[in-house]
């Protein structure tokens, strides 16, 4: 074993060219590893062989490796790994990322692979097999070359897609180990398997009421644009899409005041288009595996339609077609603490679909939905999907080839059409946005009559320096504030203040500094709120920088 690592370390991979300048600590975060480009090479370089060595540990199934920093401006860049059924990377893994990437030297990297090849006794016979994906960015290419030479150390079978969204590999990586009944690994059969179930649907809704199919469609001037594009001769005259912000040739743009991400967290339309009342907006990050909806209205109030809205239309939607379909299957909606407050209480109270709370993070949210028959889950910032147990796929299908009654057959052969259009893998900017504009379509409603369906509580995201985030701990899926001691306790009665107020703070998995997430009645009181714990934050927890305000 150790002579085979050492062989492929030290003289396959060509170690020599890829040192850990030892600048830079990196952490396999929330959503694996982002840096500045410029400090990658030799992470990306190691990330090669860790996924080659997975594939190898799980009897050459296909594995995947992204190249992406998401909604990071481009001068970043970063790693997604991704597991056979199209998951991210398995958490007892992730320590090996992190701790490879920091690795100070080629001798460390070369032991930290034995050790994990001799602790899951791996059978170097396997030959890896590795699926590689990018982003637009400037640094994809020169990262990519770094990715390969670790891949092809191990003399692995690789597959380059190039520049692809991360959900197109995640559902790649699922065809080929689901010996393809999932799909085809290329592009094509994912925008057909997708695009036929949404016009299949589509032809089933008769009556379009106040629903309307064009789309103001803004692309973060990245590769959701560029595959955007692409969609669009899939989807025929199905939907109307108007291209915005999709300059992928000047890379500087991407996600510069546009894109899921600045609409989210900024609370106000992407720049770069013309806004105009009562049209849909539909925004997506930099890697296409975020999607939110927007609009304004006569007055220029703007209007955002979140991961927490789109998670409460399909619960409702997927609700009432399992009543009408005549099967008992129990539906569920995954949450973070950053959701709503009024969305949590319109989706248990009104729609009755039970919810549970789990830590940020996709990796999170993805293995509670599993708990559930059907499972959606949505992070507030636009990333989701929903997971159908596969029994419960199959009872729908067995059921609409059998079903006589003809509104539940036309139900059946509804969910039948949502499952295919979904990708269950992991959040998608194209498949959530077939799903949406799907229920709007049946239900018959423009995007403000989506917007009626509750009122969000007002609130505010912000964000402290503290010179050490790795001091904060967290409790009850990030609701409590363990350590620093006697900061819960200060939020406490700093919310009791509020009228219907709510307040946590958590460290950042992907940037170093610690988030505050206030609620309250007003969107002054939520301003307020969220300044007042930041600046406990900032007191207790040696804030760097100006102090909130
Ligand atoms: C409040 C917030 O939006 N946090 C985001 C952000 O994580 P942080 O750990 O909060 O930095 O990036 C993650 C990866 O994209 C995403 O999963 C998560 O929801
Ligand atoms: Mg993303």
């Amino acid at each position: 074993m150790d002579e085979w690592i050492e062989n492929v370390v030290e003289v396959e991979s060509n170690i020599g060219s890829y040192p850990n300048p030892g600048t830079k600590v990196f952490q396999y975060g929330t959503s694996g590893i982002r840096y500045n480009s410029e400090h990658l090479d030799h992470v990306q370089h190691r990330m090669g062989m860790l996924v080659a060595l997975r594939s190898i540990h799980l009897k050459s199934a296909a594995v995947g490796l992204m190249i992406t920093a998401s909604h990071n401006p481009q001068d970043d860049n970063g790693i997604k790994l991704i597991d056979p059924q199209g998951e991210m990377l398995d958490s007892s893994w992730e320590v090996y990322a992190t701790e490879l990437a920091n690795a100070p030297n080629n001798q460390d990297v070369c032991a930290m692979l034995i050790n994990i090849a001799s602790k899951y006794n791996i059978d170097k016979s396997y030959i890896p097999r590795v699926y590689i994906g990018r982003d637009t960015r400037n640094s994809g290419k020169r990262l990519l070359e770094a990715v390969l030479c670790g891949v092809k150390a191990f003399k692995s079978n690789v597959e380059d897609f190039g520049i692809i969204t991360t959900p197109m590999l995640h559902f790649f990586v699922r065809c080929y180990n689901t010996n393809y009944s999932y799909g085809q690994p290329n592009e094509h059969s994912y925008y057909t398997k997708l695009t036929n179930s949404f016009k299949t649907l589509r032809k089933m809704c008769l009556d379009l009421k106040n629903y309307s199919p064009i789309i103001e469609f803004d692309g973060a001037n990245g590769v959701g644009a560029l595959k955007m594009k692409d969609a669009i001769t899939y989807l025929e005259d199905s939907l109307v899409i108007n291209m915005h912000n999709d300059d992928i040739l000047n890379t500087e743009k991407l996600n510069y005041k546009c894109g899921a991400d600045f609409v989210k967290s900024n609370q106000c339309p992407p720049t770069g288009m013309t806004i105009k009342p009562h049209s849909k907006y539909v925004s997506v990050d930099g890697d296409a595996d975020r999607i939110v909806y927007s609009f304004i209205d006569e007055n220029n109030k703007f209007y955002l339609l979140d991961g927490d809205r789109i998670a409460t239309l399909v619960a409702g939607y997927i609700k009432d077609l399992f009543i009408d379909s005549g099967l008992d299957v129990n539906v569920g909606l995954v949450q973070t603490a950053y959701s709503n407050g009024n969305s949590t209480k319109y989706v248990t109270e009104k729609l009755k679909v039970p919810v549970a709370c789990v830590p940020t993070g996709v990796k999170y949210l993805h293995h509670k939905a599993n708990d559930y028959d059907v499972g959606i889950y949505f992070e507030a910032n636009g990333h989701g999907t929903i997971l159908f147990k596969d029994a419960i796929r199959e009872l729908i299908r067995n059921q609409s080839a059998i079903e006589k009654d003809e509104a539940m057959s036309l139900a059946l052969k509804k969910l039948i059409c949502i499952m295919d259009m979904t990708n269950e893998t992991v959040g998608d900017a194209y498949s959530d946005m077939l799903i949406v504009e799907s229920v709007l379509c049946e239900r018959g409603w423009s995007i403000s009559d989506w917007y009626k369906t509750y009122s969000d509580l007002p609130n505010r995201l912000t964000k402290v320096t503290v010179k050490d985030r790795n001091t904060f701990e967290t409790g009850d899926a990030e609701r409590i504030c363990i350590k620093p001691e006697g900061l819960q306790g200060i939020i406490d009665s700093i919310v009791s203040k509020y009228s219907m107020g709510r307040s946590f703070v958590r460290p950042s998995g992907t940037e170093d500094l610690v988030r505050i997430y206030a609620e309250a009645d007003t969107q002054f009181n939520a301003d307020k709120l969220a300044v007042e714990v930041a600046t406990a934050v900032y007191d207790i927890a040696d804030g760097v920088g100006k102090k909130p305000e």
